[in-house]
């Protein structure tokens, strides 16, 4: 490598000497394909914080500075923290050799990229507060895929939605701009391909294929790589190469880095260098949005006392909630039946967590639990408004989750039959028409358990 003039400042190595260091470091991690274009460019000088590089041609210059100019910056402020910078210069010299590779011409993929599933997009996900964070993080990602959030760590339980949000980040940046190479798998499958390419000698495409040809990296469960040290280091350099070249990388994981076992510490922490946002169990309200959506996607008319009773008693995550629903709207379809809370409980019975047995006591201690009052208060003969509502809110839900007549019901308060009717048809109003009481008896079913 010649260094034409090399001017500098005292404390620096000379620039035949960084460049000869970056374009080792550049070596050490597999990037052969980039040095064919990078060794062809003699270093010039230092000039302030940038170093000079001699190019043969505008094409030759546009080509490099687009491609691999982060990456080089990288490198170079790795090696001197006070050179931050390249910069070309166009020198007459031997022309670029006959064997420099083609500029790659950009394919547009006409094909979804594989293993992205049309159906997760953001239109089809519903975004409420459990998700809030990493569903607008995912949606910045889609808008300028490298530039916000870098990496972004997507991490949460089960059943979540974690998939559903990378592959819409996925399907949102292929759809919008066909030529962006979207490169979609888990960690499994990317071990799997690394050790089929160790052992039929084809870890230059393999690289190529990570490295070289990939604008946006979506890593799902990247947890299971934490035993696979091999793949971890291979995934590393991948990782800082797409990195270093502004490319969008986002993972999932059901945990945090930190927790991930057998992970290193420099992926650990590259892996908390962008957003880290978390995915929660979806509140009663989510899941009763999240059953409203996808009934309207699957074209099925599902009443609102239906949704809050599955809403109630599915709660763990949202494919429980979907496996719900497909079940419900399937045996709608073939039976014809209206789609009741009746219905519903006939056709869930089996994937429903058991019904307790509850009894009027047990709802007296858990609406005297609520309302911050004795059971003895709820049986009183008072007339004070709010012990009134608890009162009237217990005989209710006496009536609606246990077999008991209404005298049965009236003598567990010391009332007579025609307060409980009352009081039942009173809050049945209520219910249909204010949010709160409506908010306060559901969740009060979901505490008792009943149906
Ligand atoms: N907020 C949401 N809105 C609409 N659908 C959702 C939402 N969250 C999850 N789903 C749906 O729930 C199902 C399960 O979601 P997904 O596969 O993305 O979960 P996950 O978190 O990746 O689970 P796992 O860790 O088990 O792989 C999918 O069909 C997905 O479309």
């Amino acid at each position: 490598m010649n260094a034409l003039a090399t001017q500098a400042p005292p404390s620096l190595p000379s620039a035949g000497v960084i460049w000869t260091r970056t374009l080792e470091a550049i070596r050490q991690e597999g990037l052969h394909y980039a040095l064919t274009w990078l060794e062809r460019m003699p270093p010039l000088e230092v000039r302030e914080n940038a170093l000079v590089l001699g190019v043969p041609d505008r094409f030759f210059r546009d080509w490099v500075d687009d491609h691999y100019r982060a990456m080089l910056e990288t490198h170079l402020s790795r090696l001197e923290p006070s050179l931050g910078r390249v910069a070309y210069e166009v020198v007459a010299g031997p022309p670029p050799s006959a064997n420099l590779p083609p500029a790659p011409t950009v394919k547009v993929n006409s094909a979804r990229p594989s293993r992205l599933n049309a159906r997760f997009t953001f239109d089809t996900y519903v975004v409420a507060d459990s998700n809030q964070l990493p569903a607008a993080a995912a949606q910045a990602v889609a808008h300028r895929p490298g530039h916000n959030y870098n990496p972004l760590y997507i991490y949460g339980g089960t059943g979540l939605g974690k998939t559903h949000l990378l592959q819409a980040v996925g399907n949102h940046i292929w759809e919008k701009d066909p030529t962006q190479r979207v490169v979609y798998l888990s960690s499994e499958q990317f071990t799997n391909e690394y050790v089929e390419s160790v052992r039929e000698h084809r870890m230059t495409d393999f690289r190529r294929k990570f490295r070289e040809e990939c604008d946006v990296l979506l890593i799902d469960d990247i947890q299971f790589l934490g035993k696979r040290e091999e793949t971890q280091k291979e995934f590393f350099y991948t990782f800082e190469t797409l990195f270093s070249l502004n490319k969008a990388i986002v993972l999932t994981s059901d945990m945090v880095p930190a927790e991930v076992p057998g992970m290193e510490d420099r992926l650990r922490s590259r892996f908390a260098m962008g957003l880290m946002a978390d995915i929660r169990e979806p509140s009663y309200e989510t899941r009763v949005a999240i059953l409203q959506k996808k009934a309207e996607q699957e074209g099925l008319n599902l009443p609102d006392p239906v949704a809050h009773f599955i809403a109630r008693h599915v709660q763990k995550n949202v494919r429980e909630l979907e496996g719900a629903l497909v079940k419900l709207s399937a045996m709608h379809s073939l039976t014809r039946q209206p789609v009741t809370e009746e219905f519903a409980a006939q056709v869930l019975r089996d994937i429903l967590p058991a019904q307790r047995a509850v009894d009027v006591e047990a709802i007296q201690r858990e609406v005297a639990r609520f309302y911050k009052l004795t059971v003895e208060a709820l049986k009183e003969d008072r007339r004070h408004k709010a012990l009134a509502h608890a009162r009237q809110v217990a005989m209710y839900l006496s009536r609606k989750l246990t077999k008991s007549s209404f005298p049965e019901i009236a003598s567990r308060f010391n009332k007579d039959h025609s307060t409980v009717i009352s009081a039942v048809r009173k809050m049945e109003g209520l219910r249909e028409t204010d949010p709160s009481v409506h908010r306060d008896l559901s969740e009060l079913e979901t505490k008792l358990g009943g149906m």
